[in-house]
């Protein structure tokens, strides 16, 4: 991080989606900094611009006003800085490369010899415990497993900010706390940043440090609160810890509030 200011900068961000009916305006002047090493979630109400933020910030979404800067620098198309982490994981994975192969993608640029790229993705895939799987093929592993795939593959070229959009609102329950548990982990022991947006309350609160609420669309911060929970957390501990509860109520109680239309507005 430089001296002057935070690692991720999102200024005064914006997006209109053109339409031939009425223009779009998802994200309005959105302004927030994450610090080195922040985990922070985002929620917001349905449909209020969360993967459009996400987007913008990923460089792969153009901001039709303002701008995302990491570590000062304007970005404007995707960086190894910033990797990111889709809901689709099956999708996002090629199916006739091996788990290897896919993990080793985002090091094809770079000047390394395939050994190199190998090993490396191999040490991702061992950080989230998936060493054996290396030789298998996506379609051959579970919903969950696959996840960790592309959690690894987001990991190997060392990103200053790992990115996630609802990545684990496919699988089931147990699969999901799992996987919390994972990336809290890597949080922890990689001393990564990560900007994380789910719809799930609980979930926010459960694995953030700081959670901010999203208006609804146009899409501005509604509140910023920080979860002052033990940074080290177990599912059933946490979510039984009175704070959680609390920090739980306080989140709902304003996404609803966002979620409720004015008057005369539709649903
Ligand atoms: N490519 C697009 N073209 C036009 N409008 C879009 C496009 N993508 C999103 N929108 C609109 O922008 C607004 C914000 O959408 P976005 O998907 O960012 O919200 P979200 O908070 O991620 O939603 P959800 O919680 O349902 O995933 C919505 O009104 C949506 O219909």
């Amino acid at each position: 991080m430089t001296a002057a200011g935070p690692l991720l900068r999102v200024d005064r961000l914006r997006k209109v989606y053109p339409s031939s009916t009425r223009p779009v305006v998802a994200v309005d002047g959105l302004t927030l900094d994450v610090a080195a090493g922040e985990f922070v979630c985002v929620v917001g109400p349905s449909g209020g611009g969360k993967s459009t933020l996400l987007k913008m910030v990923s460089g792969l979404l153009p901001p039709t006003a303002g701008q995302v800067l990491l570590d000062g620098v304007a970005v404007t198309g995707p960086v190894p800085g910033l990797a990111v982490v889709f809901q689709e994981y099956g999708r996002s994975l090629y199916p006739w490369k091996t788990v290897r192969d896919n993990v080793a993608l985002p090091l094809l640029p770079r000047r390394l010899s395939r050994a190199q790229r190998h090993r490396r993705a191999e040490a991702a895939l061992t950080s989230v415990g998936l060493a054996d799987a290396a030789r298998a093929y996506p379609w051959q592993l579970s919903g969950g497993m696959q996840q960790r795939v592309a959690i690894a593959r987001a990991l190997v070229g060392e990103p200053r900010v790992l990115l996630m959009d609802e990545p684990f609102a496919a699988v089931d329950a147990q699969t999901r706390a799992d996987l919390e548990d994972l990336v809290r982990a890597l949080w922890q022991r990689l001393g990564i940043t990560v900007l994380f947006v789910t719809h799930d309350i609980d979930e926010s609160v459960y694995l953030g440090e700081r959670v901010l609420v999203l208006s609804r669309a146009p899409a501005t911060i509604r509140a910023d609160l920080t979860v002052d929970l033990p940074t080290e957390r177990d599912q059933p501990t946490t979510r039984a810890d009175a704070r959680f509860a609390a920090l739980r109520s306080e989140v709902f109680r304003l996404v609803a509030a966002e979620s409720v239309p004015e008057p005369g507005e539709p649903r």
